[in-house]
């Protein structure tokens, strides 16, 4: 559940950016804030800029204008507080699932035994604790991007950026890992700003979502969804905030009789 009382945990005001000397904008006048425990979806399609949003956000790039606050305080590189989920996993090939979850704990002082103990935890949470010995190239597409989510969790960050996390998946698995998504967030009281381009995927995580246009990327519009979690999408809710966002990517188009019959 978001935080609705404390300051955002991240915020962006009045961000440019662009990537070349002319000045050309990749970005242009973003504002936005998230609160915390709160999941936010970036939805536009490629190239309007969303990763660069994570990459400001997460302090690998800087913004040309404007600031970029994680907690009240400026971002200036990355750091400890924030872990990003990429859709090709980012798992190390010869490390086995129980050594790449250990790996995220490395940088932060724990002992080998409080490694295995938290990497073990996490996988279980993900329903990998029968797995642990396994190569990433002996798991489906579904479990490595388990596996790094458990990776991710397992550090306890406060803020996760995804950036299309589930785009390589079939739509079961897609499915199944968006509700268990849901369901580790809710208990760990992570914030989560995804990146994606799948309208029913931000309609069905977000508590909100910013909806990008191009050319420079910039915010049209942002959309609180308010049906309560998990949602339901069959449900004549779920179809309302989806055309909504059709609407605005002008998607959708006036009833016309056909000119010809088949
Ligand atoms: N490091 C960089 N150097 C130069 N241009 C860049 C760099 N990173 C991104 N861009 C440009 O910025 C624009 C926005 O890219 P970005 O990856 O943020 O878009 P996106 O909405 O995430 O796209 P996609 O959905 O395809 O990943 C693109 O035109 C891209 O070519």
């Amino acid at each position: 559940m978001p935080d609705e009382t404390n300051q955002p945990l991240v915020e962006l005001q009045q961000v440019d950016k662009s990537f070349d000397g002319n000045g050309d904008l990749v970005l242009e006048d973003i504002s936005l804030h998230v609160k915390k425990g709160e999941f936010v979806s970036l939805l536009g399609q490629s190239g309007c800029g969303k990763s660069t949003i994570l990459n400001l956000i997460g302090g690998f790039e800087e913004p040309t204008a404007g600031k970029v606050y994680l907690d009240g305080e400026p971002v200036r590189e990355p750091g400890r507080r924030c872990v990003m989920l990429f859709q090709d996993y980012g798992l190390l090939p010869w490390r086995s699932v129980l050594k790449n979850v250990e790996l995220g704990l490395e940088p932060i002082g724990l002992s080998a035994d409080e490694r295995r103990e938290r990497a073990m935890e996490y996988l279980r949470l993900v329903g990998l604790d029968k797995n642990i010995r396994q190569l990433p190239d002996e798991l489906s597409g579904g479990m490595k991007q388990r596996v790094a989510i458990a990776r991710a969790l397992a550090m306890k960050p406060e803020l996760i950026l995804m950036d299309e996390p589930f785009a390589a998946l079939d739509t079961f698995n897609r499915y199944y890992l968006q509700d268990e998504l849901l369901r580790l967030q809710e208990k760990e009281g992570t914030t989560i700003v995804l990146v994606t381009h799948d309208i029913d995927e931000a309609v069905y995580l977000s508590d909100r979502v910013f909806i990008m246009k191009p050319h420079p990327g910039r915010i049209s519009r942002g959309l609180r969804i308010e049906p309560s979690k998990p949602r339901d999408r069959s449900h004549g809710d779920f179809q309302y905030y989806r055309r909504i966002i059709l609407e605005e990517f002008h998607f959708t188009q006036p009833k016309q009789e056909p000119d010809f019959q088949i």
